[in-house]
């Protein structure tokens, strides 16, 4: 066991300790999942059930479970995997007890809202002296816990700590792609939860099918154009993080953001909305902020911003992106 390397995941939601469980089951590294609630590790630890985050779904006997910031001290690499909004606060609790140097992955779907800024920054500044990685991709997190097939990427600056990660954190079920791109990966995972929203709407309105199936596609050109504007490489949002995982929320109605969507559309009100996690809702208006200040078009996404803002009603928004000027794909 000595020479295994440790791998700490931090955020015991539905995503951490799907994590850490696969991590766990590869044989290859120390696993060990951190929350903030000490009953809930308590009870975590005797009952290996996460009921809440991921009913029904027993989790190996090899996973640690710990509610103590200290226990960090020790590992060689760290996942973040709390919501995108939350992951400032967790670097400011937690960083202090991270050995030096470790690189720390971003496990989240967004962009910084108060800020506007990507996490990947958000967390650079937070937590000098340690490479940020980004995983992010298609893989709903019961899925990933019940060992069933999924894959997805894993961007560091550096491709070789990319690689590096990609192959500890893989196993026989769960597999990571490596990238050095960083911007695209996340940016990826972030404004596909926008698309899907945007695709529940459809759905909600019953516009059909064929309806879904145009914005995927011109999501996928907006979602290039931020990722070029803001340094990334466009082409990447083609791969696992974009279309793979905006293929999988904008069909899956184990999709929050679709059901969020589809709630839209069928007239519920937002304030009725509450309870689980809507990351798309937090992205929609920064995205657009940030289309507009690098004078990109993001329609699709503007209207989500404008409609979630109450500033736009369903039926008009249709019309405008239906209406806009004639041009090339
Ligand atoms: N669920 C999924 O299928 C997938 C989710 N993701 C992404 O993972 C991220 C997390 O989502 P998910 O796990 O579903 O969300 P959950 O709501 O299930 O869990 C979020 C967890 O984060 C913890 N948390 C919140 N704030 C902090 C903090 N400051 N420090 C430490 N822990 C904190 C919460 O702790 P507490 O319980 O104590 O409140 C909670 O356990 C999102 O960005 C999501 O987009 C990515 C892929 C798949
Ligand atoms: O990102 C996800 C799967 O890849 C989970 O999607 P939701 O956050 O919409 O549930």
């Amino acid at each position: 066991m000595s020479g295994m390397p440790r791998i700490a995941v931090i955020g015991a939601g539905a995503f951490g300790t799907a994590l850490a469980a696969v991590i766990a089951q590869t044989g290859k590294a120390q696993a060990l999942l951190i929350g903030r609630d000490p009953s809930v590790m308590a009870d975590l630890q005797s009952d290996r059930v996460h009921e809440s985050a991921l009913p029904g779904i027993q989790l190996p006997p090899s996973l640690g479970f710990s509610a103590r910031a200290e226990d960090l001290n020790e590992s060689d690499i760290v996942l973040f995997a709390m919501p995108s909004q939350a992951q400032i606060a967790a670097a400011q609790t937690y960083g202090p007890h991270l050995k030096a140097g470790v690189p720390v992955v971003i496990c989240a779907k967004g962009i910084e809202k108060q800020t506007s800024r990507l996490l990947t920054d958000v967390l650079e500044t937070a937590l000098p002296g340690h490479p940020i990685a980004m995983l992010s991709g298609p893989g709903f997190a019961a899925d990933i816990a019940k060992g069933l097939p999924t894959a997805m990427a894993i961007a560091a600056q550096e491709l070789m700590l990319a690689e590096h990660l990609a192959k500890v954190i893989s196993g026989q079920t769960f597999r990571l792609y490596a990238s050095d791109d960083r911007i695209g990966v996340q940016l990826g995972g972030a404004l596909k939860n926008v698309l899907a929203i945007a695709c529940g709407i459809v759905e909600g309105m019953g516009l059909g099918d064929s309806a879904r199936a145009a914005l995927i596609a011109r999501g996928l050109a907006e979602m290039s154009r931020l990722v070029d504007a803001m340094g990334g490489r466009g082409d990447t949002v083609r791969g696992l993080s974009g279309l793979g995982d905006l293929v999988l929320t904008a069909t899956s109605h184990q999709s929050r953001n679709l059901r969020f969507g589809i709630a839209l559309g069928r007239g519920e009100p937002i304030a009725a909305q509450h309870g689980s996690l809507v990351e798309g809702a937090f992205a929609a208006a920064v995205s657009a902020r940030l289309a507009e200040g690098h004078q990109i078009e993001m329609p699709i996404t503007q209207a989500v911003a404008a409609i979630i803002d109450g500033r736009l009603d369903i039926p008009t928004a249709i019309t405008q992106l239906m209406s806009r000027p004639i041009t090339t794909e």
